[in-house]
């Protein structure tokens, strides 16, 4: 696990010191090889420019022809070596970048994995993608080529300029003297690099979510007609992205550029200043090309050196972005000394549990029992706070204050693996991967044999709808389950549950979203599932939840009233009002399927409160 850095102090050296110890220090070997080779490789540049000279003295202008040979062999071997080097430099830097980016993603994926939920409701799945995509790449991209160009660049630059100094040290001061063109707006420019590159890895992240949005939601932008509307809120960020990356491509192209200008004057005092050295005969021919080679090649590493600065400006807006995830911490975590949950089915106690969601009040004092091995329901108004409560038992969200127990054991008490692995959880969104039916079922586990799958499957009426698939168990699921219907979806989350038989079972409108036919198939699957287990069953349509033990009802996240059927019936309080408005004289007369549950809840603050009831029968927007 990586070590993050204060965002105060992520200036340049920590990050670097960062990259190097967390990433790149375990390639050292490899590192060391493709720095001799880019050492040679640029060796070869000053190599080059030095045969320049007997090439012109002794073979153009001399007319030694018994050196034809012996000077072409020597740059053809010179070349060789260049080709050698710039291979094998070139394979070894991509293999040490890939490793280090695959570290690094499977880091961020660790880490972002074990983050709170709240954190993932906050930042949607497509910021986090390009993170761990996008941002990797964009970095690993980068020091590749800040390590290539400080190695082999920088030793052939000194190279270069050693050949220039050797032939002549006042042409080679004349012809630096554009130095001030590069270095001045060299410094003026990176931060202007350094923020453009932000925003774009930002931009990036922004379209990776409009395109997560959308293709999820597909069927409901077909339905509502919002193509256009999606298509033009896509074209606006790629709009943005496109003047962004230019203007920082326009950055980090204008330090290398002034390179240019500098290459420039210093030829021009060059020639001027040399020019009529050579007419005077105090200098050779070779000489002179010998000087000019080498500063016309040193150019193209120089610019490349100029360019340095912009690129690691931009690899840092990368790690800046990373080690943002990294500094943040989980705070569900599992306690230092965990103790361990109790096996059997548990009584869970809720205790006077408060929770807000900022400033959000959402449970408000919820207390109830659900004894244990029995099925206690949850009824109430939507927004009530039911599932709330559903993810406070599992520790997917913490109070502000109140116990939760099972037994006499504080849930934070125990590791938060152990608690999970007593808990199963059946709801309408039932979360299929985009493997085999089976692979879905057996989530990997290895332990089950042909007969208990088998009589899961039956158990769960799984092995009902078998036969209408085309390979059976071996059908694929498709992306999110998409393969199979709602009914059927749930079915499979049923099996899952019975392999994972614990001791609790969470029901949160699991029938909900079915026909009557499926519905009733899907709750003869959960009242075998729920057997000799503690069960809570969040349920609106009360003909689910008539049998249950015990019956909780929740308005504004409190325990309003609690008993059986007929006890509350008999009490006549709001469970009886809502008794009356379900069923008239026995008969079912309002079946109000439930909205499909969104992924993220947002609360509105101009929410104006409505009544229990009001809440309870409202009506979608437009109808
Ligand atoms: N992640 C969240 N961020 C902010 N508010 C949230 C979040 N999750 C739930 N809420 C709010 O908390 C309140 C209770 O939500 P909860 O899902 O527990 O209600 P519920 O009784 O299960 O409702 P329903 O029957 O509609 O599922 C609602 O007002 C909801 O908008």
């Amino acid at each position: 696990m990586t070590t993050p850095i204060e965002p105060e102090q992520r200036t340049s050296v920590p990050m670097m010191k960062w990259l190097w110890s967390e990433y790149l220090s375990h390639h050292k070997g490899w590192l060391a090889v493709a720095v001799v080779l880019m050492v040679t490789e640029g060796l070869t540049f000053g190599s080059l420019s030095i045969m320049m000279q007997p090439m012109f003295d002794r073979i153009f202008v001399g007319g030694e022809t018994g050196s034809i040979w012996l000077v072409g062999l020597l740059i053809l071997a010179i070349f060789l070596i260049r080709a050698v080097t710039a291979l094998g430099q070139r394979v070894i830097m991509k293999y040490v970048s890939e490793k280090s980016g695959a570290a690094m993603r499977s880091d961020l994926m660790d880490h972002l994995i074990g983050l709170d939920t709240a954190y993932h409701q906050i930042h949607p799945p497509g910021q986090l993608i390009e993170r761990v995509q996008g941002d990797v790449q964009a970095l690993s991209g980068v020091w590749t080529s800040l390590v290539t160009g400080v190695a082999r660049d920088f030793v052939a630059v000194i190279g270069l300029f050693s050949v220039a100094m050797w032939i002549d040290w006042q042409w080679m001061l004349i012809a630096m003297l554009g130095i001030p063109v590069v270095v001045i707006p060299s410094f003026a420019l990176q931060s202007f690099v350094r923020r453009k590159a932000r925003i774009a890895r930002e931009v990036s992240a922004d379209m990776s979510t409009r395109l997560d949005e959308v293709f999820h939601g597909i069927s409901q932008i077909k339905l509502n007609s919002l193509e256009d509307y999606q298509a033009k809120r896509y074209q606006r960020l790629m709009k943005r992205r496109v003047s962004t990356e230019t203007e920082a491509s326009f950055g980090q192209g204008l330090m290398s550029s002034t390179v240019d200008i500098m290459a420039g004057l210093g030829f021009l005092a060059v020639i001027i200043y040399g020019g009529s050295e050579i007419i005077d005969g105090e200098k050779t021919v070779g000489q002179f090309m010998s000087f000019f080679t080498a500063m016309a090649i040193a150019f193209d590493p120089l610019r490349r050196l100029a360019n340095i600065a912009g690129l690691w400006q931009a690899a840092a807006a990368a790690i800046d972005r990373l080690l943002d995830v990294f500094d943040t911490k989980a705070t569900v975590v599992s306690p230092p000394a965990p103790v361990l949950p109790p096996m059997d089915a548990p009584r869970v106690q809720f205790d006077n549990v408060h929770l807000n969601y900022g400033e959000l009040p959402v449970l408000n004092g919820a207390s109830f029992i659900a004894e244990a091995g029995q099925t206690t329901a949850l009824v109430g108004a939507s927004g009530a706070g039911k599932s709330t409560l559903f993810n406070v038992l599992t520790r997917l969200v913490e109070p502000q204050s109140g116990k939760v127990l099972l037994n006499d054991t504080q849930i934070e008490t125990v590791a938060l693996d152990a608690l999970r692995a007593r808990i199963s959880t059946v709801s309408q969104d039932a979360a299929l991967f985009d493997e085999t039916l089976r692979d879905n079922i057996l989530l990997g586990r290895t332990d089950v044999d042909d007969d208990q799958l088998q009589a899961t499957l039956t158990a769960a009426h799984v092995a009902d709808f078998l036969p209408n698939l085309p390979n059976g168990l071996q059908s694929p699921a498709g992306p999110r389950g998409s393969n199979l219907s709602g009914g059927q979806r749930q079915r499979v989350a049923i099996a899952r549950a019975l392999l994972r038989d614990t001791p609790i079972l969470l029901l949160d409108e699991a029938t909900s979203a079915l026909d009557t036919k499926s519905e009733a198939i899907v709750q003869s699957a959960l009242d075998t599932l729920a057997q000799g287990r503690t069960t809570l069953v969040i349920a609106h349509r009360l003909s689910t939840i008539q049998n249950a033990h015990k019956i909780v009802v929740m308005d504004q996240g409190r325990v309003v009233d609690e008993g059986t059927h007929d006890a509350l019936l008999a009490r006549g309080g709001l469970y009886a009002d809502l008794y009356r408005l379900q069923f008239r004289d026995g008969k079912q007369v309002s079946e109000q399927p439930r909205r499909p549950r969104k992924a993220t809840k947002t609360y509105k603050a101009d929410q104006p409160k409505r009544s229990f009831l009001a809440r309870l029968f409202r009506r979608p927007a437009g109808s």
